[in-house]
């Protein structure tokens, strides 16, 4: 099965087109969530996120979503709590959307897909001096998921819709300052699920803690439009191609447990 092998070659990734190969290839991610196989663990705490919107520094195309990046040379925006053991700096976040609104995220609840998922990325700050040591251990990365879908427009993000334009093409960059990403999370952050599973994109390294949302957040049909308009391509390339289905195959769940913060 694609759990045993040492090296598994997982499904033609939809934008990389080479199979791609990851190491032991037994806690992949993405993963449907299967709720009635969940374990509620009453020892899972809320998580605590502290973060200060001065660490925002710009957002950057590159080439597989628009990143916006946080100064993590300090201890200003810290995630703990939950299943974490250790303290985790804020270093960026990020988005998956699809072309319709009927798919884009990359995790699933009982097989149902939303229009888009936020990744808000940590890396382990008691454990690795940099986050490119923290992206290839075991306990390197903490991964905050929010289910993103389509209905009333969300006010806080708005401020980074409008800076999209300025980074339309893979390789801009833009100055974007003072955004707290905590305004992106749901009210509830008490209720999430948590497992051990990886980075869906390259190197897809086995580091990451995921923490998935139980509630979700909306936002407008226009404001996930404007994702949507952004490009895979440089300005240079001839062929445009539009960023949208930015998010990994399910891979397979290789007997992990899922775990959730409420019953
Ligand atoms: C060396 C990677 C650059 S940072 C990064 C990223 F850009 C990304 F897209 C994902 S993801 O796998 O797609 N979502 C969790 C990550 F986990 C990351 F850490
Ligand atoms: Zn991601």
């Amino acid at each position: 099965s694609a759990c045993s092998s040492k090296f598994v070659v997982s499904q033609m990734h939809p934008i990389w087109q080479e199979p791609l190969a990851v190491p032991g290839g037994e806690r992949q991610s993405p993963i449907d969530i299967a709720v009635r196989r969940t374990q509620f663990d009453p020892r899972l705490r809320p998580l605590q996120m502290r973060y200060d919107p001065r660490t925002c520094q710009q957002i950057w195309n590159n080439g597989y979503s628009f990143i916006v990046e946080y100064d993590d040379t300090s201890d200003r925006s810290v995630l703990q709590g939950g299943p974490l053991e250790d303290r985790f700096r804020l270093c960026q976040f990020h988005f998956h959307w699809g072309e319709s609104n009927a798919w884009g995220s990359e995790h699933s609840v009982d097989r149902r897909l939303f229009p888009a998922e936020l990744h808000v990325v940590h890396w382990n700050r008691d454990k690795y001096n940099l986050f490119e040591e923290a992206v290839s251990e075991d306990n390197g990365l903490a991964v905050i998921g929010v289910f993103l879908k389509v209905g009333k427009r969300h006010e806080g993000l708005q401020k980074l819709v409008d800076a999209l334009p300025a980074v339309r093409h893979k390789g801009s960059v833009v100055e974007f300052t003072k955004f707290d990403p905590a305004c992106l999370l749901p009210e509830n952050t008490e209720e999430y699920w948590t497992y051990s599973g990886s980075l869906t994109t390259p190197p897809l390294t086995e580091a990451v803690t995921w923490m998935l949302m139980k509630h979700h957040i909306e936002v407008s049909h226009d404001q996930l439009a404007v994702f949507r308009s952004l490009l895979f391509t440089s300005a240079e390339e001839e062929v445009q191609k539009s960023m949208v289905n930015n998010f990994r195959v399910q891979q397979p769940l290789c007997g992990r447990t899922v775990r959730s913060s409420f019953n």
